[in-house]
């Protein structure tokens, strides 16, 4: 990908070619491997600049619509009378299904994906609720403290999109997680738009065609299942198995030829 890149928009400017070999390899670490890895049952190790994120966030999406058949029950009904049943969503459909986008908050929210952020070194003083941070300090912001407030958030450690809902719209008066699951100021995160729109795509048309619950044991019982996190830097579930079943003929054939 970074050659045929290089052979489109490179100058010949070794800089602008570093630069432009340098994105691939974000956007391929950030996205593509940790998917690979979970695709193949295989480990991807976290490497700097958010790989693992959004395979963990699809992670913690599957679990949340096993423990919440409800949820995926509103985000189809609400899929079925927008999108119908004969296309897949798109970005067209962005707006227009803010159950969806309740569900992607809530997914950042709920266990978000880096709790605690990395150190940021002060290069100045400066003054936080009357506390003198001395230059050269290092801040690490506790984004899981932020995303479990009782004053934002009713519940915090309930897995709940219709928070964010309002008379069926997205409430502009919720805090959204948004706003810190990706970091602050000059080191924010530069993926988290793609990040935002490869998790919504991707739930939008996983809950078009599947219904995702729990695997059955040998006498018919649903198998017990918990929120069992990984406590590392990137927080998400640890290994589960669950059932993934095509809504219909029609839903699989939709999913593999869009
Ligand atoms: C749900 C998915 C993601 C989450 C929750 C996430 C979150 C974060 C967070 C919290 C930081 C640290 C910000 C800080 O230090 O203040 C960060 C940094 C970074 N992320 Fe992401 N990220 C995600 C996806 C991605 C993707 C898909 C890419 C690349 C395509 C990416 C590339 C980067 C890079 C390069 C940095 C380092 C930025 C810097 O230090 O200047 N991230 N991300």
């Amino acid at each position: 990908m970074a050659w045929s890149l290089m052979e489109e928009f490179g100058t010949g400017d070794p800089v602008t070619e570093k630069r432009l070999r340098a994105t691939t390899a974000t956007v391929y670490l950030g996205t593509l491997v940790p998917l690979l890895a979970r695709v193949l049952g295989r480990p991807a190790y976290i490497s700097p600049g958010g790989a693992e994120t959004s395979a963990s966030a699809l992670h913690t999406f599957f679990l949340a619509m096993v423990l919440h058949p409800e949820v995926q029950a509103k985000a189809r009904e609400e899929l079925d009378r927008v999108v119908g049943a004969h296309r897949l969503p798109t970005f067209d459909d962005f707006g227009s299904i803010p159950y969806i986008d309740a569900i992607v908050k809530e997914v950042l929210r709920w266990y978000p994906i880096v709790p605690i952020l990395m150190p940021h070194k002060l290069s100045e003083d400066d003054v936080y609720d009357g506390y003198l941070l001395e230059k050269g300090s290092f801040v690490m912001v506790n984004i899981w403290a932020i995303l479990h407030d009782e004053q934002r958030y009713s519940d915090p450690f309930a897995f709940n999109p219709d928070r964010f809902i309002k008379d069926g719209v997205l409430d502009p008066e919720m805090f959204d997680p948004e706003e810190v699951a990706f970091g602050f100021g000059r080191r924010v995160c530069p993926g988290r738009h793609l990040a935002y729109e490869t998790v919504w795509i991707m739930i939008a048309s996983v809950l078009s065609c599947f219904d995702i619950g729990k695997l059955k044991t040998e006498d018919g019982q649903d198998m017990e299942l918990r929120e069992d996190f990984v406590s590392s830097f990137v927080c998400e579930p640890n290994p589960f198995k669950c059932e993934i079943r095509p809504r219909s003929q029609q839903h699989l054939e939709l999913f593999a030829h869009p």
